[in-house]
């Protein structure tokens, strides 16, 4: 126990904005500021979670309809809340998360057309609602951020990263969306330039909750 309340900050974005990168040079340079934390992803970061997380990204890409995937993403959501993020806050920790409920919002609503409704009813009775202390949202031009994804993926994306560009185009728009939606919660962050400036953009989106 740290005696300072722990934050759930999550990091989010469409595929290759830089999300893995920044989340651990935001880890070390909180840590450098005396924050204790854990870092976790999502679909994932729990036993149950990393064990959907592979029905999820494996496989055809039919392999599952947008409600059954919605409906998975919400289950793993659950079991990674339940089992690593409350547990880690109820000790004083930070959470810093790679992607957490809006990413929801996001693939399986804006871009695979749910209703966004029918996702937070989803996130209300798996997740009891739990919303982030922040939403760090990394935005890139698109040209940008697909030759970044396939920088990444070197032709092997996933079930979901692999998806036409159309689609990821409709991701990124719902995520504006919503961040305009919420700025209370949201932060938009240039992700253009070199890795450190954008360490710092997120550090500053932080400054109100730092010690
Ligand atoms: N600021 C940056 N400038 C140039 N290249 C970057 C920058 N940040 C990350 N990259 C590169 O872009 C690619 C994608 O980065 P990264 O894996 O961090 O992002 P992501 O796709 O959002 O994350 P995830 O793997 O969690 O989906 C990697 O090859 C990484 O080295
Ligand atoms: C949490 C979550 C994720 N997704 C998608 C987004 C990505 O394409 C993959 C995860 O891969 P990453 O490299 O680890 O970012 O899953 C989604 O569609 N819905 C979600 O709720």
């Amino acid at each position: 126990m740290t005696g300072r309340p722990g934050r759930f900050i999550t990091l989010e974005g469409g595929e290759g904005v830089g999300k893995s990168t920044q989340l651990a040079a935001l880890a070390t340079a909180l840590r450098a500021r005396g924050i204790d934390l854990i870092v976790t992803r999502e679909p994932g970061g729990s036993e149950g979670a990393e064990a959907i997380r592979r029905l999820l990204l494996e496989g055809d890409a039919g392999r599952w309809g947008p409600r059954a995937e919605a409906l998975l993403f919400a289950a793993a959501r659950a079991d990674h809340l339940e089992k690593t993020i409350l547990p880690a806050l109820a000790a004083g920790q930070w959470v810093l998360s790679d992607r957490y409920l809006d990413s929801s919002r996001a693939y399986q609503s804006g871009a695979s057309g749910l209703e966004d409704a029918d996702i937070l009813t989803l996130h209300r009775i798996g997740s009891e609602g739990r919303l982030p202390d922040r939403t760090l949202l990394l935005q890139l031009p698109e040209a940008e951020a697909t030759r970044r994804a396939s920088l990444r993926d070197r032709g092997d994306s996933d079930r979901i990263g692999g998806r036409d560009a159309a689609y990821h185009a409709r991701v990124a728009a719902a995520f504006a969306q919503y961040a305009a939606g919420d700025p209370q919660r949201f932060r938009a962050i240039d992700a253009t330039g070199a890795p450190d400036a954008v360490t710092a953009r997120l550090l500053d989106a932080l400054a109100d909750l730092t010690p």
